[in-house]
């Protein structure tokens, strides 16, 4: 039994929170309301974010992040991305040896353009950080807290790291992969939350089948294209934390990411959206990180480019997709195969 700490008791904290409760470790959820923390404390529940689910008595709410942190063995950091950099900052302060950082946030932050190990490596010194270890792949936290058979993978360029937070989480209803290719696991879960909300778009505006499947394959060739060139390796986006994120994302009425999306494309404006949703909308502010990492790196991503038009200079998503669909002809395999190509001709 190992004792683990959760920083952020929304929807996955608190899923996960659940799958180290079965596991039979001591966990110690800790957020920042004061209602929330005595809800789970007194009813073992989190209404707000995951509805009609029962928690483990096992799992003990915290309001004091120095009591939830002291002595544990390792530190789950379940903010949104927006949040990463505030929290590093509190919990240095209450650690003084290196501890085993698991990140579980799916988002890169506009204008530093930096992966949330990134940031999390910026703030968090050495002293006080043995590994960081993302944990990511296609896991609604809806059907985890139901312990729904469910797939992802623990991603460090320190295997040993992953393995250690693979053992912390695997059951026989998570099932936990590791990979060592960091860049292309944080980059797939969280660009896959750009074409989510595109896929909601379409749904919204009344689209099929034929544009979701063209969205989630195209998208796919964009995360690849823009991945591999910061490094990552192209195989990863086919796998748990590329396309397999993708195909829950898009398709799932669980995604809030979707969700925002068709209501967008429903004609609602984006503030009254995300007023709405009242739970992180990720893919907002990734999709203005990477269509500015697009442009400064000169890679080809059309619907990225098109959604932060929708999102930020207010074009009308209908005539997003039209201008979308009216592009020059091209082939369809173009870089991409040069990208995949390379690896097996060796
Ligand atoms: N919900 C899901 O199924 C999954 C979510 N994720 C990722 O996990 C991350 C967290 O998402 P969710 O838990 O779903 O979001 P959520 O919106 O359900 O909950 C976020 C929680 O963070 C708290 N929070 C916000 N700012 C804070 C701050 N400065 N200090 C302390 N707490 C703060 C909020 O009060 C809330 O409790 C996101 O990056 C998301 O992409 C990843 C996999 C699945
Ligand atoms: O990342 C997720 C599932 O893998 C959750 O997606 P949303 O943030 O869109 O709900």
């Amino acid at each position: 039994m190992k004792k683990v700490a959760v920083l952020g008791a929304g929807s996955w904290g608190t899923a996960l929170a659940m799958v180290l409760a079965d596991n039979d470790h001591e966990v110690r959820l800790w957020g920042h309301k004061k209602e929330q923390i005595d809800e789970i404390n007194t009813t073992h529940t989190n209404k707000k974010y995951l509805k009609n689910i029962t928690l483990s008595e096992g799992i003990v709410g915290y309001t004091s992040m120095e009591k939830a942190v002291t002595g544990v063995d390792a530190i789950v950091l379940a903010v949104p991305t927006k949040a990463m950099r505030e929290v590093c900052q509190q919990v240095k302060q209450y650690l003084s040896t290196p501890h085993l950082f698991v990140h579980v946030s799916k988002g890169i932050e506009p204008d530093t353009h930096l992966r949330v190990s990134e940031v999390i490596e910026e703030e968090l010194p050495a002293t006080v950080r043995e590994a960081v270890v993302v944990l990511s792949g296609p896991s609604h936290a809806e059907e985890v807290s139901l312990r729904q058979p469910t797939t992802v993978t623990a991603a460090s360029s320190n295997l040993e790291a992953a393995e250690k937070v693979q053992d912390l989480f695997i059951n026989q209803h998570f099932r936990v992969y590791t990979n060592t290719d960091v860049v292309g696991v944080e980059i797939g879960g969280s660009l896959k939350n750009i074409i989510a909300l595109a896929a909601g778009i379409t749904d919204g505006l009344g689209y099929g089948d034929n544009a979701k499947a063209a969205l989630i394959t195209r998208g796919l060739a964009e995360i690849a294209r823009l991945g591999s060139c910061l490094g990552a390796n192209p195989l990863t986006f086919l796998g748990l934390t590329g396309m397999g994120d993708l195909i829950v994302t898009c398709t799932s009425v669980h995604s809030r990411n979707w969700r925002a999306g068709n209501m967008l494309g429903k004609g609602m404006k984006l503030d009254e959206v995300l007023e709405n949703m009242g739970m992180v909308v990720e893919g907002v502010r990734t999709t203005k990180a990477a269509y500015q990492l697009s442009q400064k790196l000169q890679v080809k991503m059309p619907l990225t480019s098109a959604l932060y038009h929708v999102l930020f200079d207010n074009v009308d998503p209908k005539d997003a997709v039209d201008e979308l669909m009216s592009r020059n002809k091209t082939t369809e395999l173009d870089d991409l195969s040069q990208l995949l190509g390379d690896r097996f001709s060796s």
